[in-house]
């Protein structure tokens, strides 16, 4: 894909990733995929108890970000992806009646569990595709009302990040299977009447589920970048979108390197797996995308170079350490009050290898869940196919080493950046052509590899010493930490 190149003539479409940090949009050209212009705008993310963001400052982000692409004027359509799972409470005005809950909150926890407790995880499995946790909007829904009930009295719409911009957008309230199969009220027939029940939602507070390849919409008059009129494709979440980015095709594993840590990839059986450790996504076509997601990724491996005062890239080989990097509690294993844990220090061991630690221990539950993550879909897990890299942290050195050592599989890492954005940029212009969005990523070749690394034998003594590490503390990691004094 040539870049920033001039493609006057060409229609041009702009994608937009709605992610957990910041929203970042790209403006590229329909026939030639070249990329044409880019924009990005930080959010802001409370690091208190919970996790919170301003859903209006999600709008004036992306507002930002497609403005900043330089072309919004002569886009003749465009798609939003989002974060998945957040909590999106809009009262009668349209206005959130408080910040959104995002996906890494976990003081949910309580209610998924009581959800399982209730129906049952193969229940659930069976009709939803996923065991709840902490993370799913149904256990959001079900804190709210416990926690905020004067709140949750104001409510009259639910949304999920991506359906939230786009309905800012059309004035529609849409969402597409994808993203709606985070929720843990949606199955393969609609919404769960009997689980709405139970947690006291109405589905007339629910948007409609757009059938993939159909526009949610067009862009409604007012003062924004884009043109009124403009196509509004269906959208879908952050992780459905990077499947559609790569054209990616069944049985292939990736590893997303984000705020979270996610392994997915696209089959064609539907997943439900009852010991919760695979969610059973749709993805954004007609197939399924099981994942697993970590809470602790970039964020936390950036937290341990900063605490050890050193550049992220300084990591050493060696030694005995074992970092559980748990910082923000844990989704995979499920363990939502868990914290870090470092274990393994003798008087040589070094700052880089302790860093080094922190990389593997935030490796290890994705690269374990890969084999998990095909199976649940009916694929078969080739163990020398290549892992697919992708999210921020596939820019470094330290994270694709990391993978290529604990994995013993090839890796490659695509020289398209901003994966999320190009497959909504591709459901865009999948509305304007008629093709289906993964096979406009494959003509675009955003997918095409820049760096190939070969498989080397895995490092099977550094995978035990953190699986035995994990086994021993689990009673430890399951326990809240006392709240700290001062
Ligand atoms: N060159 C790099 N090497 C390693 N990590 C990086 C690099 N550039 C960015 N990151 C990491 O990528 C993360 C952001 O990734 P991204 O996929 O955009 O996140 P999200 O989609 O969750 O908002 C940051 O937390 C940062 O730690
Ligand atoms: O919860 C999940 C997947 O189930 C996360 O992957 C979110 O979708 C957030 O993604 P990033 O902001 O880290 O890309």
């Amino acid at each position: 894909m040539a870049a920033q190149q001039d493609a006057r003539g060409e229609r041009v479409v702009i994608g937009v990733d709605s992610s957990t940090q910041a929203t970042k949009a790209v403006a590229v050209g329909v026939d030639t995929g070249t990329v044409l212009g880019t924009g990005r705008h930080a959010h802001s993310v409370t690091s208190g108890a919970g996790r919170e963001s301003d859903p209006e400052q999600w709008w004036a982000a992306l507002t930002g970000a497609v403005a900043a692409t330089g072309h919004a004027g002569r886009a003749e359509a465009v798609a939003v992806a989002g974060q998945q799972h957040g909590l999106v409470a809009l009262g009668a005005d349209g206005r959130p009646v408080r910040p959104a809950l995002l996906w890494n909150d976990v003081r949910s926890a309580p209610q998924a569990a009581a959800l399982v407790e209730r129906f049952g995880a193969e229940e659930l499995a069976e009709r939803t595709g996923s065991v709840p946790t902490a993370a799913f909007t149904i256990a959001k829904w079900a804190w709210l009302r416990e926690n905020e009930p004067a709140a949750a009295d104001r409510v009259a719409a639910v949304r999920l990040p991506h359906d939230y911009l786009t309905e800012q957008l059309t004035g529609a309230a849409t969402t597409d299977r994808g993203d709606v199969s985070g929720t843990g009220w949606w199955t393969p027939h609609g919404y769960d009447g009997e689980l709405l029940g139970h947690v006291g939602l109405s589905a007339a507070a629910l948007p409609e589920v757009v059938a993939p390849g159909t526009a949610a919409g067009r862009v409604r008059g007012g003062d924004g970048p884009l043109r009124p009129g403009t196509l509004v494709a269906a959208g879908t979440g952050d992780n459905m979108a990077a499947a559609l980015g790569l054209g990616l095709r069944p049985g292939s594993p990736v590893v997303s390197l984000g705020t979270s840590g996610t392994v997915f990839a696209v089959t064609r059986g539907r997943p439900r797996d009852p010991s919760g450790v695979v969610a059973g996504f749709a993805d954004a076509l007609g197939g399924w995308l099981p994942l697993a997601c970590t809470l602790n990724c970039t964020l936390a491996v950036d937290r341990f170079a900063a605490l050890l005062g050193r550049d992220r890239e300084a990591v050493e080989p060696g030694g005995t350490a074992v970092v559980l990097p748990f910082l923000d509690g844990e989704r995979t294993p499920n363990l939502p009050y868990a914290s870090g844990l470092l274990h393994g220090l003798r008087h040589d061991t070094t700052p880089g290898q302790v860093l080094q630690a922190a990389y593997d221990g935030a490796a290890y539950s994705l690269l374990a869940a890969v084999d998990d993550v095909l199976r649940a879909g009916g694929e078969e897990n080739d163990p020398l196919a290549p892992l697919l890299l992708v999210g921020g942290g596939a820019r470094g050195t330290a994270w694709r080493e990391t993978m290529r050592r604990l994995s013993g599989r090839p890796v490659q890492v695509p020289a398209a950046e901003e994966l999320v954005a190009l497959g909504a940029a591709a459901q865009a212009a999948g509305v304007l052509t008629g093709e289906a969005a993964d096979e406009v990523a494959r003509r675009w070749g955003t997918g095409r590899p820049a760096v190939v690394l070969d498989p080397r034998p895995a490092d099977t003594e550094a995978l035990a010493r953190i699986g035995d590490t994990l086994r021993r503390s689990h009673d430890l990691m399951a326990r809240q930490l006392p709240a700290a004094e001062g």
